[in-house]
C-alpha cells in the first residue's frame, strides 16, 4: 500500500502520459488514450456488491453537472458551470471554491450551465468558461492567475469542454455548432496564456477543403465546433479531435458540398496545429450528427496484426475503427438498431445515403438529433479487450426551412422533434473490435433520459450511469449486473475511479451532486458517511 502525499498537486507532462492509472485521475478521460480505464484492482466482480456510498458533494450549479472530476494526490478538482472546487477526495470537504457567475445573454448550449471539468499541469488548473475564456487557477488556492478570452467576434460562441494539456500547451475548443459560429481548436502556452496556434475547422476560401463549401460567406458560419476534449498519442505526437455538425443544421441547401472539416476526427500536430489527416464520418450532415464522441486510442491485434487504432462509436449510428498513424479506414459496424439515413458504409468509409432528408413538413429519420450515442464517455477495457458504450434508440422528425444567420439566435434552420408515438430506449453495448460483433447488449429500463457514460477497470468491471438514475457496476465479460445505487437524479456525466492511501473510490456526478463509492472498511464496521452541508 502506498501513502498518498496529500496536497502536493504536482502533475508533470510525463505523468500525464502514464496509461497505468493508480491513485490519480489527472485528466478528463483519466489518461490520454480516452479509454477511461482504471488500473485499480481493489473492487472486483466478487466484492462489487458491497460497494457503499461514501460522501456527497452538492454544488451550487443551477444546471446538471457534466464534469468528470480529476484527482491528484488526494485532492479532487470539480466544476459546475463557471465554478471550480477543490475537495478533499476522502471526505468531500471543500478546500477552496473559485466562484464566477454564469455569463448572461449567451444562447443555446453555452447558456446551459454545462462544463465538463478542468485540466492540470504542475500546480496550475485550466478551465473553459461558458463564454469561451480559458482560466488558469492556482491549484493550491483557487486564485486566478490569468484569463484569456479566445473566441472574439461572433457572440454565439460558447465553451463547455474540459481543456487538454499536451506538453507545455493547453488545448481548447468551443461550442456553438448549432448557432453559426466557425469552429476551431486552439492551443495556449500553459505558463503565459499566449496563443500558440489555432486550427480553423472550416477552411477559408482558397484553403484546402474550401472546395467542399459554396463560394461566399457560408464558411464563416459553418459550425464544426470542438466541444469535447481530444485524445493524444505521445509516440506519434498527434492529437485526435472531433468536430461538430455543420451550421445550419438541417437546411443543407445553403451549404452544398461535403462541408469539411465538420463531422470529422482531425489528426493534428500538437506543437503547430498542422493537420496530419482527417476522416469525415457524415459528409454534408443534415441531422446534427456531431462527431465529438471520444476517439479512443487502442493498441491491439487487429485482423492478425498489432496495430495502433482509433475506435469511435459515432452519433450517426456506426462504430468505426481506423489506423491512427495513417488515418486508414478499417471498419464500420452499425450499432443503432433504428437507422434509416444510410444504406451502409462503403469500403472507403463513406456513407451510402438513403434518399431521406429533412423537409419543410418533416421527415422521420433515425438516429434522432440526439444521436445513436453522444458525448457520454465510452470505455475500452484492457482486461476484456472489449469496447463499451451507451447507445440510444430514437428517431426524430426533422424539418428544414431556409433562414438567415443572425447573431444572438441559434442557426438550426428549423428543428427536430421526438415522435410521441415512439418509445426510445438505451443500451450498454459490449463491442468486440476483432470480430466486429457485439458480445452483449444490456437493455436499460428507464425512459432514455440519462446522458451517462461508462468506465472500466483492471478487474474486468464496467461502471456506468444506467437509465434509471442509478450508478451501476456490471461484469464486463458477461454484462451481468453486480450492484447499483440510486442517486435519485438524472445522470449527465461519466464516472471515474481514484485511490487515496490504497483505497479505491468511484465518483460520478448526478443532478447537482457528486457521489463517491467504495468498499466498506475491512474490519466490517460501517464507515461514517460525511455529507458536505449545503451552502445556499
Ligand atoms: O454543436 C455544438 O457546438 C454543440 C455543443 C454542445 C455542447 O457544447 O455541450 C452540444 C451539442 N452541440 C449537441 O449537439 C448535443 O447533442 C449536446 C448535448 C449536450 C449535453 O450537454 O448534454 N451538449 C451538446
Amino acid at each position: 500500500q502506498t501513502t498518498t502525499k496529500r496536497g502536493e498537486d504536482i502533475i508533470t507532462s510525463d505523468e500525464l502520459r502514464k496509461t497505468t492509472l493508480l491513485e490519480n485521475w489527472p485528466s478528463y478521460n483519466g489518461d490520454y488514450t480516452g479509454r477511461r480505464y482504471s488500473s485499480l484492482k481493489e473492487v472486483t466482480p466478487r466484492n462489487a456488491a458491497q460497494l457503499q456510498a461514501q460522501w456527497v458533494f452538492h454544488s451550487r450549479n443551477a444546471g446538471i453537472l457534466e464534469a468528470t472530476p480529476l484527482v491528484v494526490d488526494g485532492i479532487m478538482y470539480m466544476t459546475g458551470s463557471n465554478d471550480a472546487y477543490a475537495l478533499d477526495a476522502t471526505t468531500g470537504k471543500v478546500l477552496w471554491h473559485h466562484a464566477r457567475p454564469v455569463t448572461q445573454g449567451l444562447i443555446d448550449d453555452a447558456s446551459g450551465h454545462i462544463n465538463r471539468g478542468v485540466a492540470i499541469l504542475g500546480t496550475r488548473l485550466y478551465m473553459e468558461t461558458d463564454n469561451a475564456h480559458l482560466l488558469c487557477l492556482d491549484a493550491r488556492s483557487g486564485n486566478l492567475l490569468w484569463d484569456v478570452g479566445y473566441a472574439p467576434g461572433n457572440k454565439n460562441y460558447g465553451a463547455t469542454s474540459a481543456p487538454l494539456v499536451v506538453k507545455d500547451k493547453v488545448i481548447v475548443g468551443t461550442s456553438g455548432g448549432d448557432d453559426g459560429v466557425r469552429g476551431f481548436v486552439a492551443a495556449f502556452d500553459a505558463t503565459t496564456g499566449k496563443e500558440a496556434w489555432r486550427f480553423w475547422t472550416i477552411p477559408a476560401p482558397g484553403e484546402p477543403g474550401s472546395e467542399t463549401w459554396p463560394k461566399g460567406t457560408a464558411y464563416q458560419h459553418g459550425g464544426g465546433t470542438t466541444w469535447m476534449p481530444g485524445t493524444y498519442d505521445p509516440e506519434l505526437n498527434t492529437i485526435y479531435w472531433g468536430t461538430s455538425n455543420p451550421s445550419p443544421d438541417f437546411d443543407g441547401s445553403v451549404r452544398a458540398g461535403d462541408n469539411l472539416y465538420t463531422n470529422c476526427v482531425l489528426a493534428l500536430d500538437p506543437d503547430t496545429g498542422k493537420l496530419k489527416w482527417h476522416f469525415q464520418f457524415t459528409p454534408h450532415d443534415l441531422n446534427d450528427y456531431d462527431a465529438t464522441e471520444t476517439p479512443v486510442l487502442v493498441n491491439d491485434v487487429y485482423k492478425g496484426k498489432p496495430r495502433k487504432l482509433i475506435i469511435e462509436a459515432n452519433r450517426n449510428g456506426f462504430v468505426y475503427v481506423f489506423d491512427r498513424e495513417t488515418g486508414e479506414f478499417l471498419s464500420a459496424t452499425q450499432f443503432a438498431l433504428m437507422q434509416n439515413w444510410a444504406k451502409g458504409i462503403d469500403t472507403k468509409g463513406r456513407p451510402i445515403r438513403t434518399d431521406l432528408m429533412p423537409s419543410e413538413n418533416g421527415t422521420r429519420m433515425c438516429p434522432s438529433y440526439a444521436g445513436g450515442t453522444n458525448w457520454y464517455s465510452p470505455t475500452y477495457s484492457e482486461a476484456t479487450h472489449l469496447f463499451y458504450f451507451m447507445s440510444l434508440e430514437d428517431c426524430s422528425v426533422f424539418k428544414a426551412h431556409t433562414e438567415d444567420f443572425e447573431e444572438g439566435h441559434a442557426y438550426y434552420s428549423t428543428g427536430a422533434a421526438h415522435l410521441a408515438t415512439e418509445h426510445d430506449k438505451k443500451y450498454l453495448n459490449a463491442y468486440d473490435m476483432a470480430t466486429g460483433k457485439f458480445l452483449w447488449r444490456y437493455a436499460q429500463t428507464g425512459d432514455a433520459h440519462s446522458f451517462a457514460g461508462a468506465m472500466s477497470t483492471a478487474t474486468g468491471l464496467v461502471a456506468f450511469g444506467n437509465d434509471a438514475d442509478e450508478f451501476e457496476v456490471v461484469d464486463g465479460s458477461s454484462g451481468t449486473s453486480l450492484w447499483h445505487f440510486n442517486v435519485g437524479q438524472q445522470i449527465h456525466a461519466s464516472p471515474m475511479s481514484y485511490a487515496v492511501d490504497g483505497k479505491q473510490y468511484f465518483a460520478i456526478a448526478a443532478g447537482n451532486d457528486l457521489f463517491t463509492f467504495a468498499l466498506p472498511h475491512p474490519d466490517g464496521k460501517t464507515r461514517s458517511v460525511p455529507v458536505v452541508p449545503r451552502t445556499h
